[in-house]
Parts: structure tokens; sequence; C-alpha cells
């Protein structure tokens, strides 16, 4: 990390989830000592954002994707608080939420970097679109929104925002990715680091490609940090696991490599579903993980 200040920013938003839970991820991981870690390893750290959803705003029934209109008010007002707290110089650090809030991140960071690298840690792509989705969940479109490759554009959420540059964004830990999704990585342009790439090249060298690939020629690379990448067994509390993901270990490795190339400029942490959890351990696992992200050691 390049900067010495952490602007932590909950979003208690849930409803681009296909089941309730990940509107309680922020306050849980709050709970579990974030900003004592934080602190503990050097960081000025402000709390001050909750992004909560306006009254009155209310998708119409029946149409294709759910909440949309909700989804859409939460990344306006997400975005401005990304956008507000880099310009003040702090690294935005995201508390979801499920990972539509993700659209709210990516429009903002964009105001303020001009050409800004990605890199999504996910078992999923979430590069359906509103016409691929098979399940009409909104988390599941918003990598594509940031390509440009849904109806819905970066610049309706934050005014300037131009589309992500498809071969500065990564993908790492996908192992559930539907049709169109898989046709959409091979047209792209983008890399995407499956399970497969990462049993057969080991997470280190896959990271430091990521790295590379993400930070090539770019002001800013944003992490997008979904907790379904990681293993169920580990990460029991998440909406959408899938099994084959992340070892605790490969997890942390990453976040520890990350951390000391010094090029992640913000990071989104979501998916985690208190709900859905075992004894907390999926809320404690992503306290955890923003640690080695921030510079957290075992020596
Ligand atoms: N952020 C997530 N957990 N996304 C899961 C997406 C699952 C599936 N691909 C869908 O479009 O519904
Ligand atoms: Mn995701
Ligand atoms: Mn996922």
């Amino acid at each position: 990390m390049v900067q010495q200040s952490i602007s932590i920013i909950r979003v208690p938003f849930g409803l681009g989830a296909g089941r309730p839970g990940s509107e309680n991820g922020p306050d849980s991981m709050m709970k579990f000592g974030l900003v004592k870690k934080l602190e503990g390893l050097g960081y000025d750290v402000r709390a001050d954002y909750n992004i909560r959803l306006p009254e009155g705003i209310k998708s119409p029934p029946g149409s294709k994707m759910k909440h949309i209109e909700e989804v859409l008010a939460i990344a306006a007002l997400l975005g401005e608080a990304v956008y507000e707290s880099v310009e003040d110089g702090h690294i935005p650090l995201v508390l979801g939420g499920d990972h539509s809030i993700a659209m709210g991140s990516l429009a903002g960071l964009n105001r303020h970097y001009s050409n800004m690298g990605v890199i999504w840690v996910d078992a999923h792509s979430d590069l359906n679109t509103e016409l691929t989705s098979p399940s009409g969940n909104m988390h599941g479109i918003s990598l594509a929104v940031g390509l440009g490759l849904s109806h819905i554009k970066l610049k309706q959420i934050a005014e300037g925002a131009v589309p992500l540059k498809a071969e500065n964004c990564v993908i790492i830990g996908a192992r559930d990715l539907d049709r169109d999704e898989k046709a959409m990585i091979r047209s792209s342009g983008m890399t995407c680091y499956t399970m497969h790439e990462i049993d057969r090249l080991g997470i280190e060298k896959v990271v430091q490609e990521a790295l590379r690939i993400a930070g090539n020629g770019t002001d800013g690379v944003h992490l997008s940090f979904d907790i379904d990448s990681v293993d169920p067994i580990e990460a029991p509390g998440t909406g959408t696991p899938v099994r084959g993901g992340l070892s605790y270990r490969e997890a942390h490795l990453l976040l520890e490599l990350m951390s000391e190339s010094g090029r992640i400029t913000s990071a989104d942490f979501v998916e985690v579903n208190p709900l859905l959890d075992r004894n907390n351990q999926t809320s404690k696992l992503a306290v955890e993980f923003i640690g080695s992200l921030f510079g957290s050691r075992i020596l």
C-alpha cells in the first residue's frame, strides 16, 4: 500500500445477492476487530462512511434483473464516498455487502484514476449481463458493468467514469463460470487465472503475473476480493459457495504478495454472510485477510 491512512466504507447492502445476510457483513467485520487490527499495523483509520439505501427506492416488480434501482442507488452513493476518500488521500477499503456494490467502487475510483487496473479474486467472474444472467442477481454482473459490457454504464453511476480496459483486468480463483461468461472472457482480452492455473503454476506465480498485468501502465490497482474465492471449508459464510477454492494459506499468500508489491491502491471485501456462517469463522477470516493486505506478517 502506498499511503498511510485508510478510509473504511461500510456498505450494508445485500439485495444484489440471491439470499439475504451479506448486508450484515460490514458490522460483523467491524465487530471482530478490524479497526484495531489496522491501527495495530500503523495506519490512521477512519470509518466514517456507512452507505445506506435512501428511503423510497424500490424496483418495480417483474423485471428480469432483481433490485436494479436499489443496486444503482447504492452504487451512486458509494461512488461518491470512494471518490471523496481517495481525493482526500486515503486508501478506500470498502466492506460489503454483496458483490454488486463493486460497481460503485469502480465508478468512483474511475473518476480519480485515469487508467485503473483491477484484480478480481472470486470463484465467479461476475461477467453476466442483463441478457445472459441465469439468476437475475445483480452481483453476477458487476465486472461486466465495469468493463462497459452491460447496458448499465459506469458513467450513469459516477459522472465522467470511463470503462475499464480489459487488458488491465485479471480474475483469480474462478471455478464456476456460466457459458456466456466463458465466451466473454475469451473475447474480451482480459486474463483469467482459474483454479486450474493456480494448481498448475502455484499461487505465487499467478499473483506476480496478475500484478504485472493489472499494474502495467496503470495509475492505480483496485483489488475486489469476493470471500467465496476461498474454499468453503474455510469460508462457509457466503451466499454462493463453490468447492475447490483457495486454501487458507493461498489466500493469505495472495494478499501478502499484493501488500509487498505496494501496487494496490483500494480494495473491496465482499460477500461475507454472517447468517450463513459457522461461529463467525468467515467474518474473522475476512479480518485476518484484510490484515495481510495491509502488511500483517507471521514474523
Ligand atoms: N458475486 C457473486 N457471488 N456472484 C455469483 C454469480 C453467480 C452466477 N454466475 C450468476 O450470475 O448469478
Ligand atoms: Mn463476486
Ligand atoms: Mn463469487
